[in-house]
C-alpha cells in the first residue's frame, strides 16, 4: 500500500499564458498514460473550445453552490472568472491511473504544493513575452483577453525559481522531449504497443 502511494504523481505544468502548457502537456501526457484533471470555470467557452475536455463549463451560480458544499480542493478567481478543481476529481482519476496533470496558474500550483508536498511535480514552462503575444495573436485570441494574459505575465514569471524544473519552450518537439526525460526519473512510461 505505501509503496502504491509513493508512486503516486501530481504533475503540474505552469508558467505564464501561451508559454504552451496545454500543448506540451498533451503530448506527455499520452506519452505517459498520464490523466488530465479538468477544471471547472465560470468563464464561456472560446470558439474550438470542448466541455467535459478543454474545462467544465458551469454558471456562476452552480460554482457557488459547489463551493459552499466544500467540493473544490482549491479555487481561485483570474479575471473575474473562478477556476477551481475539485477534490473528487483528483481522488478518482488516483483509482485508476499512478499520475495525473493539471495546468494552473501559479496560484493553484502553489497550493498543490501545500497539499500533496512531493508527490506534486511543478514544471515551469516559459517564453520571451513578444513570442506569446504573437503565438496569442495567431492563435486568435482576443485581443482584451490577450492583454489579460500578459498583465500576469510577471507575476507568473516570478514563480520559475519555486518549480521543480524549467523549460523555455521554443521549439515544441524540443520541449516535450526535455520534459519526457526529466518526467523519467518520477514516472514509468506507457509501454503499450500501439502498433
Ligand atoms: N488555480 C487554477 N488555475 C487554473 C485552473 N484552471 C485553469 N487555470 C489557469 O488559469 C488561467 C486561465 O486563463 P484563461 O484565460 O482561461 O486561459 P486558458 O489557459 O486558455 O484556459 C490559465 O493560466 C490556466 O492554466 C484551476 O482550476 N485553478
Ligand atoms: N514551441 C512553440 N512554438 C510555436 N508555437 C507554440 C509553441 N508552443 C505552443 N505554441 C502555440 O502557442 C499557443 C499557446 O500554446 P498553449 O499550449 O495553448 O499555451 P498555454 O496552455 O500555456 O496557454 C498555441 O497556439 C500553441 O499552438
Amino acid at each position: 500500500m505505501y509503496e502504491r502511494e509513493e508512486r503516486k504523481k501530481i504533475i503540474v505544468f505552469t508558467g505564464p499564458d501561451g508559454s504552451g502548457r496545454k500543448s506540451v502537456a498533451e503530448a506527455v501526457g499520452q506519452t505517459f498514460g498520464m490523466e488530465k484533471i479538468i477544471s471547472f470555470v465560470t468563464r464561456l467557452p472560446r470558439p474550438g473550445e470542448v466541455n467535459g475536455q478543454d474545462y467544465h463549463f458551469i454558471a456562476h451560480a452552480t460554482y457557488r453552490e459547489m463551493e459552499e458544499q466544500g467540493e473544490f480542493l482549491e479555487s481561485v478567481e483570474i479575471d473575474g472568472n473562478l477556476y477551481g478543481i475539485r477534490s473528487l476529481d483528483i481522488e478518482n482519476k488516483f483509482s485508476h491511473h499512478d499520475s495525473v496533470y493539471l495546468i494552473l496558474n501559479r496560484e493553484g500550483a502553489s497550493i498543490l504544493k501545500k497539499i500533496y508536498g512531493d508527490m506534486v511535480i511543478r514544471l515551469f514552462l516559459y517564453a520571451d513575452r513578444r513570442t506569446i503575444e504573437q503565438r496569442e495573436r495567431s492563435r486568435g485570441l482576443a485581443e482584451d483577453v490577450i492583454a489579460k494574459h500578459l498583465s500576469h505575465y510577471d507575476l507568473e514569471m516570478s514563480y520559475r525559481g519555486s518549480c521543480e524544473h524549467a523549460f523555455e519552450n521554443y521549439d515544441l518537439g524540443q520541449t516535450t522531449y526535455e520534459i519526457t526525460n526529466a518526467l523519467e526519473q518520477y514516472l514509468q512510461r506507457d509501454l503499450v504497443d500501439k502498433d
